[in-house]
């Protein structure tokens, strides 16, 4: 919401927001504005690291390990500023020029390395570290970290209980479909949620192909009690397009 505004999200009645990239902000400016509207800060991400050269985060790049380290002290610094306890440590890209085949072995335990370090630092923080598959289908046919499954099993050799799952249900249903069975199967793994119809990436109940009464349903059963994030474009105004919050769950947000 810190992309649209946070004033906005306070007066539409949200309890938090999440602010993925607040690196070009000064974090005590951003307290400030927390504090005026009484925001808690859900989740930021890691830095992307040097967008010019293609990175969307440096997690499981080979030879970046320390600037990867100082991107984590960085969104750390700003998740202390902010009170913010989830921390989505982004994985990046296959380095451009190389095939993702030759280089996800090494990529794969790079990641593991760094996530089990950024564990280790951010639970002396009482921070959760948050992993995210992003689809490749459509979103970043480079991104590293693109399927529930391989972050199951990354998440396995990390074997830390402060990394955890960021289940982005609008990359679920592109990348792999399946949303019940991956859900329930991967459900204990799941530290955040966020939230976009499919395709247009626009409200949950704007014309698309996922069921989410259906799948809020499930995760209540199945005892989901973190945030749901709204990453999605608004069809209109931000204002205008929370009727979903109204209809699916009179106005709890
Ligand atoms: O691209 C996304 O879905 C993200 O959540 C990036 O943080």
């Amino acid at each position: 919401m810190f992309r649209y505004s946070p004033q906005a999200a306070a007066r539409a009645g949200f309890q938090a927001v999440e602010a993925a990239w607040l690196y070009d902000s000064d974090p005590g400016e951003l307290r400030k504005v927390t504090e005026q509207t009484g925001l808690e800060v859900a989740l930021i991400n890691t830095p992307p690291g040097d967008l010019k050269s293609g990175d969307l985060g440096l997690g499981a790049v080979p030879g970046r390990e320390q600037d990867f380290r100082q991107g984590l002290a960085l969104a750390i610094n700003f998740a202390k500023t902010l009170d913010c306890k989830r921390i989505h440590v982004m994985a990046g890209r296959v380095p451009a020029g190389l095939q993702r085949s030759a280089t996800s072995m090494e990529m794969e335990a790079t990641f593991v390395q760094n996530l089990r370090y950024a564990a280790d630092v951010l639970a002396k923080e009482g921070i959760l570290g948050l992993i995210e598959p992003i689809n490749t289908r459509v979103t970043d046919p480079q991104y590293f970290l693109d399927s529930p499954h391989q972050a199951a099993e990354i998440l396995q050799k990390v074997d830390r209980p402060n990394i955890k799952l960021q289940m982005d249900v609008y990359h679920w249903q592109i990348m792999d479909g399946n949303l019940t069975q991956n859900i329930q199967k991967y459900f204990p793994l799941i530290g955040h949620v966020q939230v976009a119809q499919v395709p247009d990436r626009h409200e949950p109940d704007s014309p698309g192909e996922v069921n989410f009464p259906y799948l809020f349903n499930l995760l209540e059963k199945l005892g989901y009690q973190g945030y749901v994030g709204c990453e999605y474009k608004p069809m209109g105004s931000t204002e205008a397009g929370l009727d979903w919050v109204r209809k699916y769950w009179g106005g709890k947000k």
